[in-house]
């Protein structure tokens, strides 16, 4: 593709989309290619002799090489200096203590089957300015990176946009969930615009820089160890439904030639932080092609389906991504929204239904109010509900929608300026300390069940000398 520079006036091809700034291509789990110089790309081979415009070829496999086709994923890219022309790694001065990369650590995290709650994070508008990489910690997570298996749940609050510096995750692949503040992320494919409402995934391995536009921002991260993300199979629902291939989009080649001393790549390896430095941008590639890419999602481009009759539907029917296990249906880390939406199911508690759940579910908020949580649960605010560890609405919310019986109960509903989401992994993860001794932590979140009070009326089901008066007492009300 010859016209991925936004000054081109030429009409972009049909693959393309356009937002204020950037092109990007549509697809997920396409083989895509891209130019920001005509010409740049090698026909029909991948690594020639020489290159054209005396580029250097430099594949990144995100799998191994003999992993099946249909799960392979690789990118070659042409760029002006192979990433490999770098100083020597040293640990990072100063360190990040608050990322972890691996879970079995007990000096740093913990495993508590306690609700938790978090208030939101205030972002600090003035110093010590704080960068994407400074501005990320660690909330919990499972698993280690060092086996390929696991996964990490981080937030960040950033002031400032990454300076003359790239970060690269050696570790797994990062979903960002932006809460607040437009991210503009440069990466060794292109730049994406990445505001509040979608969603950014930047594959293991990929050089990349976050610029904070509108100042301040913050947000979620999720990470995975050893898989990827895809699509939910979509079962009977059939071929189309909620998100779609084609909404996902990947940025065009774009590149920087200038020189410059000092440069400073920081790679996260382990959960620790290492850097090094070369003289040269890592965003040097002005050709490439492949199907290993970041991409981005906005979510209000997602079609929810939903129960239309009556019962509450569970959550995985809104799965935005999935990264899957070796079992079948059981998930590494799922990615699941719960967006504005008609609420019409009849003689139903429309809310969440109280639950235990095998699975760990890890909970934040982009805007609005949560369904299940009447207050407390803020935008940017989190809550951890561990394996079987028992929650649901608060008590404000059961008794508000009971209140309505009789009254307005069936008729259809739109829930309306809301959008949180959900990171559900079947495996366990152990909380950081730092986060459960976090000041932001809610200590009283247990008490938005407490008042919830036993509505049991024996006589109505029964009467007073019914077949089941055994055990319970009609005046027992607690
Ligand atoms: O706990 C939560 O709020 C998430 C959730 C939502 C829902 O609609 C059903 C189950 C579930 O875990
Ligand atoms: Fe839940």
């Amino acid at each position: 593709m010859s016209n991925s520079n936004p000054n081109d006036p030429r009409p972009p091809p049909p693959q393309l989309e356009v937002d204020d700034t950037y092109r990007y291509l549509s697809g997920l789990g396409n083989s895509f290619s891209s130019e920001a110089v005509p010409g740049s790309l090698p026909a029909g081979q991948n690594s020639p002799l020489l290159c054209p415009l005396g580029l250097y070829a430099e594949q990144l496999s995100g799998t191994s090489f003999t992993t099946p086709r249909h799960r392979n994923l690789r990118t070659w890219l042409y760029r002006i200096k192979p990433s490999v022309t770098h100083e020597p790694f040293h640990p990072r001065d100063p360190p990040n203590r608050r990322l972890v990369g691996d879970f079995d650590d007990r000096t740093t995290t913990v495993a508590t089957p306690t609700q938790l709650r978090w208030r939101p994070q205030e972002v600090p508008r003035a110093p010590p300015h704080v960068d994407f990489v400074d501005g990320l910690y660690t909330i919990c997570g499972a698993g280690s990176s060092f086996l390929r298996h696991g996964f990490a749940v981080h937030m960040y609050a950033a002031n400032k946009s990454m300076d003359g510096s790239a970060f690269c995750n050696a570790d797994g692949d990062f979903l960002i969930v932006p809460q607040q503040g437009k991210l503009l992320i440069t990466t060794e494919c292109g730049k994406m615009l990445v505001p509040p409402g979608e969603i950014v995934v930047i594959p293991q391995g990929f050089r990349f820089a976050v610029d904070l536009p509108d100042g301040p921002s913050r947000g979620y991260v999720s990470e995975i160890f050893g898989a990827h993300f895809q699509l939910p199979d979509l079962g009977p629902i059939g071929a189309n439904g909620l998100a779609s291939a084609r909404d996902f989009l990947s940025p065009t080649a774009w590149f920087e030639q200038a020189h410059r001393p000092g440069y400073v790549i920081v790679q996260k390896y382990g959960g620790e932080l290492f850097t090094a430095t070369q003289d040269f941008s890592p965003f040097n590639v002005v050709a490439w092609h492949g199907n290993y890419v970041p991409y981005k999602y906005d979510l209000s481009k997602f079609c929810p389906f939903n129960t239309v009759l009556f019962d509450h539907a569970d959550p995985s029917v809104n799965t935005v991504l999935t990264a899957p296990t070796d079992k079948p249906g059981v998930a590494l880390l799922d990615f699941v929204i719960f967006p504005p939406r008609w609420l019409v199911a009849e003689n139903t508690f429309r809310p969440p239904y109280y639950h235990r759940n095998c699975m760990s579910e890890f909970m934040g908020l982009i805007y609005g109010i949560y369904e299940a949580k009447a207050d407390g649960f803020l935008p940017g605010g989190a809550s951890l509900h561990n394996c079987m560890t028992p929650h649901g609405p608060d008590t404000k919310t059961y008794e508000a929608t009971i209140s309505r019986l009789g009254g307005d109960a069936n008729e259809p509903s739109r829930l309306r300026g809301t959008l949180a989401f959900m990171f559900e992994s079947a495996l366990i993860p152990r909380v950081c300390r730092w986060a459960l001794e976090s000041p932001s932590r809610d200590l009283d979140y247990y008490q938005c069940w407490i008042g919830l009070k036993s509505h049991f009326s024996h006589e109505e089901v029964h009467g007073d000398d019914g077949p089941a008066a055994t055990g319970g007492n009609k005046d027992d009300k607690n």
